[in-house]
């Protein structure tokens, strides 16, 4: 598990480690870190042409002693002082090792550019000189190294309020910071670069929290050697329509790749006719009236998608909220849920996974403002509604009452297409289904949804079907396609000890 800390955090935890050790120490740690990044983009070091954009604060000074440390190796290194004042120990080191103060007008002739005007310290858009320094080193067009956050990005929130600088790779101090993991500040970090120095042990409770590979190998359930179909999660679906078909069929198949036991689908005769013809495995129940009351036992229910928002519709909905068991509403499930919240008053669990646009219906709010600042409306729906919420886009972040809220680091933007949400539905519910919480079943469904996104596209569209097509070699990747080892396997044969 990756973890990520806000401003705050991150402050209060430099503030022990200070108390510990000689003054200074934190920058020196910093400065050397963020030198050997700027080395390497550099290739050669001697005779580079370096341009440090230096802010008043301990930011500029991490930047002014990684410029000593260039100059000593021969880099050209030029320092534009932008501050009202300059970190003085920094700036008389610099100097000292023949870096140059110079005008703003070097950033023409950069081979490197270290943004150093703000970091944890900053507060609001960027005010002037920074706000043009920034667009003028944007448009140059070579390589930005950023020094702990990208100017303009809020570290706590990865809110972006005007320019902000578009790093090549972001060299961040002892600590992630959540907004360089969420959009849109994580699109202005570029290649993200963690130097140690040595807050570990004095960090709090992580503000959010980032699934790796690992992570998944431990949580992705495995048929038991004793397992049936039955005991490894029958997931329902409650999908598609008389004018969306495919949604059903999506649906359906992103669940039966992500590992459901069994699944039965439930519709009219449109979608039936199409989810039959797509997957011959799943178990279909056509629907002559609004009920799941002949659908049969099922550990979870996927609802939503494609389902429409009529009576019918709301109906169903209603059956399939009434059960005993855990619900993932998607799609056209959640305009229901938004227009009558009476049907969320149940006790199972309950997980949503809207995009910013249904998220807003869903508690009345903008979604720009949403897509702006996805962590506070995820947390605040969540908190609101009582329930888990996976709240799609560029950045998919999941959000439970008292839980660090887990972001997603998989996906590419070839998965902005039409239909691939609802594979991500029935990957969710399958894992559900096989016993995950809400919380792990969305983390764990986004993370496999973006890597079997990723797998499908290979640098070139693709088609929503695609993706769940590339599930099972997404969870070979993740489980080296490690199974339960069979009886033929470990029955140890005498002949072959002799
Ligand atoms: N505190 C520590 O122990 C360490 C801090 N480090 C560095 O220090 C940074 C934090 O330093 P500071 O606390 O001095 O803060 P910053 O250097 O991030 O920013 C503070 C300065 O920026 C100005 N400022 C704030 N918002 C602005 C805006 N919107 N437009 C223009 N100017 C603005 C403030 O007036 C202040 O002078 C970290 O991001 C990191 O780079 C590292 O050296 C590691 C150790
Ligand atoms: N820019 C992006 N980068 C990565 N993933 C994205 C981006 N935009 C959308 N996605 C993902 O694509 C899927 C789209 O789902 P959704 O909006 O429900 O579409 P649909 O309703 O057509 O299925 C979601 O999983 C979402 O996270
Ligand atoms: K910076």
């Amino acid at each position: 598990m990756r973890t990520a800390y806000t401003a705050d955090q991150i402050r209060g935890a430099e503030h022990e480690l200070m108390a510990r050790l000689p003054e200074g120490t934190l920058m020196q740690r910093a400065a050397s870190g963020l030198a050997a990044v700027c080395a390497g983009l550099l290739g050669a070091v001697y005779g580079g042409r370096v341009v440090l954009l230096v802010g008043s604060g301990d930011n500029g000074g991490d930047a002014l002693y990684a410029g000593r440390l260039l100059a000593r190796r021969g880099a050209r290194v030029g320092a534009v002082l932008a501050g009202s004042r300059t970190h003085e120990a920094g700036l008389a080191a610099f100097v000292r090792a023949g870096g140059r103060v110079v005008d703003r007008a070097a950033l023409e002739e950069a081979d490197l550019i270290v943004d150093g005007l703000v970091g944890i310290g900053a507060s609001g858009a960027l005010r002037e000189p920074y706000r043009e320094l920034v667009e003028e080193a944007n448009a140059i067009g070579a390589p930005i190294v950023a020094v702990d956050v990208p100017s303009g990005v809020d570290a706590s929130t990865g809110q972006v309020g005007g320019a902000a600088v578009h790093a090549t790779v972001t060299v961040t101090m002892g600590a992630y910071k959540t907004g360089l993991l969420v959009d849109p500040g994580a699109a202005h970090t570029g290649v993200l670069e963690l130097v140690d120095i040595g807050l570990g042990s004095y960090l709090p409770d992580p503000d959010v929290a980032v699934l790796t590979r690992g992570d998944l190998d431990l949580m992705l359930p495995r048929p038991g050697q004793e397992t049936d179909k039955y005991r490894r999660g029958v997931l329902g679906v409650a999908a598609g329509s008389d004018l969306y078909t495919g949604a059903a069929v999506l649906a359906v198949g992103g669940a039966l790749r992500a590992g459901a036991g069994m699944v039965r689908y439930a519709g009219t005769e449109p979608p039936v006719t199409q989810v039959r013809a797509h997957w011959p495995e799943a178990v279909i129940t056509l629907l002559d009236r609004p009920s799941i009351e002949n659908v049969g036992r099922v550990q979870a229910w996927v609802l939503g998608p494609g389902l429409g928002t009529g009576d019918w519709a709301h109906e169903l909905a209603a059956g399939v909220l009434a059960s005993d068991v855990p619900v993932l509403i998607d799609a056209d499930g959640l305009t229901l849920v938004a227009k009558d919240k009476e049907l969320l008053r149940r006790s199972a669990p309950v997980l949503i996974t809207p995009h910013a646009g249904e998220l807003a219906r869903l508690i009345g709010a903008d979604r720009g403002d949403i897509e702006a600042a996805r962590l506070k409306y995820v947390r605040a729906a969540a908190a609101e509604l009582g329930v888990t919420v996976l709240l799609k886009g560029s950045t998919t972040v999941v959000a439970e009452d008292s839980r660090p809220t887990r972001v997603n680091v998989t996906g590419t933007p070839w998965l902005a297409s039409g239909g691939t949400g609802d594979v991500l539905s029935g990957m969710a519910g399958a894992l559900l289904a096989q016993g995950l919480s809400c919380y792990d079943a969305a983390s764990c469904g986004a993370y496999l949804h973006g890597l079997a996104g990723r797998r499908a596209a290979g640098g070139a569209p693709l088609a929503a079907a695609d993706v769940a097509a590339a599930v099972p070699d997404a969870i070979r990747s993740i489980t080296g396609g490690s199974t339960t080892a069979t009886r033929d396997e470990t029955i140890r044969h005498e002949d072959r000890r002799r």
